[in-house]
């Protein structure tokens, strides 16, 4: 796969940019939405490549989806039986765990399938929870088989979450049209991304699901009805928005992202408290203009990411610049991403003469001078996006297959270079 040259600059950044949709608020929404007892459209639609197998995986099993063909952001679904068919899942976590769920509720085999790096991917968790709730499955990760008869009976179901926040969020999504609905109980270590939970008990309220949560994050009920058709608004995605965030940070410049949400369940928010413990300044006008401008020295950190992991390919190539050294936390799921993130970014920093260094549950990393290189992606778009990050501040830093980035983000390269000032 070719590689591309990222932008180094000299100075510093100073550029608007505006995000488009979440992918995590876009595949929660079209879920529901396939599930509901009317049509909705779903606005501000995030199109790439990790939704727009959603949209496919939800056609195959039978919803109407209907994007406007001059706005493909616009999207009617049309809830309808579900029947068996063919899903590719590709790479994506939200695809290949909540899917399966809601094909549970068809009549017909629904075959998953997705891409080699995706067979190895922490799944049969939410297969097994499946099986006990009393659906029939054959396999334990892809490509598996749901035989869905129609309807599930649901009811009590204990599961170890502890691996990925998504085996929740993908019962608790499709639970309302159980038969029993269904009472998650976690057993095990803490679930990651918690947060993420949350956003999807959100948006199960606002579909008039009456769903129940704990304090202490271990169980989870939600009551058998009907899911309200609801007209979705997305928001811009806040985690895709922290690598240019971060790009102000990395060069000392100045990088606003329009439309950020005065309020919000994405974890990705939280990037701007950590970009001011890096020693960036933010401020969020009435307008919704987020800015973060950065320091002459980024700070090193010491920070638990369990609930952000989503974020640590941006923290991680932004404390490799930083001066001193940062410890980062509570993330030893990450193993289990796209690719093995801890791994993949270790080698990768080191490559380019840093010095980072894996621990059981995260990375220790000291920012040191670094060299040119070849940075590889893993196909990983998170791995795309914080070599690039380097690359600002490092010349010659090339990235491999920076294609991957279309999984959340398609316009990734231009919009890169944009912001760097070295689009043709
Ligand atoms: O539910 C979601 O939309 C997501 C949950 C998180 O997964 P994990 O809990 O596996 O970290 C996050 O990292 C992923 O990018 C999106
Ligand atoms: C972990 C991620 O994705 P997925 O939804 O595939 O788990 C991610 O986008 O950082």
């Amino acid at each position: 796969m070719s590689n591309w040259l990222s932008p180094y600059v000299t100075g510093s950044v100073d550029a608007v940019v505006d995000l488009p949709g979440s992918k995590s608020i876009t595949n929660r929404a079209l879920i529901l939405a396939a599930l509901a007892d009317g049509p909705s459209r779903v606005t501000g639609t995030l199109r790439s490549r990790d939704t727009d197998l959603m949209l496919a995986g939800l056609a195959a099993l039978g919803t109407g989806i209907t994007a406007d063909p001059a706005d493909p952001t616009s999207v009617e679904v049309t809830p309808a039986p579900l029947h068996g068919g063919s899903v590719d899942c590709g790479l994506a976590g939200t695809v290949m765990r909540f899917l399966p769920v809601a094909a549970a509720l068809a009549t017909g085999d629904a075959a998953f399938d997705g891409d080699e790096q995706a067979r190895t991917r922490p799944l049969h968790t939410v297969l097994d929870a499946l099986r006990d709730l009393g659906v029939s499955i054959d396999g334990d990760s892809l490509p598996f088989t749901v035989h869905g008869t129609g309807a599930v009976t649901g009811g009590p179901v204990t599961i170890d979450a502890s691996a990925s926040s998504q085996f929740v969020s993908a019962l608790l999504l499709s639970a309302a049209r159980f038969t029993d609905g269904v009472q998650i109980t976690h057993s095990g270590a803490p679930v990651p991304s918690m947060p993420h939970i949350d956003m999807t008990v959100d948006m199960l309220r606002t579909a008039g699901v009456h769903v129940e949560a704990t304090a202490d994050n271990t169980s989870w009920t939600v009551y058998p009805g009907s899911i309200s058709a609801v007209d979705w608004a997305i928001e811009p995605d806040l985690s895709n928005a922290a690598a240019f965030l971060a790009a102000a940070a990395a060069t000392g410049g100045r990088v606003s992202v329009p439309r950020w949400p005065s309020t919000t369940t994405q974890p990705g928010a939280e990037i701007v408290g950590i970009l001011e413990r890096m020693g960036a300044v933010a401020s969020r006008g009435d307008d919704g203009l987020l800015t973060v401008t950065g320091p002459d020295v980024l700070s090193p950190i010491d920070a638990d990411l369990r609930d952000v992991g989503e974020l640590t390919p941006t923290i991680a190539a932004l404390t490799a610049l930083a001066h001193g050294t940062s410890t980062l936390r509570g993330i030893a799921h990450l193993r289990g991403h796209e690719t093995d993130r801890l791994a993949a970014l270790t080698m990768e920093i080191n490559r380019l003469g840093g010095d980072c260094r894996e621990t059981d549950d995260g990375l220790v990393i000291t920012g040191v001078p670094l060299r040119a290189g070849v940075w590889q992606t893993y196909a990983d778009h998170r791995m795309a996006t914080a070599g690039s990050l380097l690359g600002l501040r490092v010349p010659g830093v090339e990235i491999n297959n920076v294609g991957t980035t279309a999984k959340t983000l398609p316009d990734f390269v231009s919009m890169w270079e944009t912001m760097a000032g070295t689009a043709s």
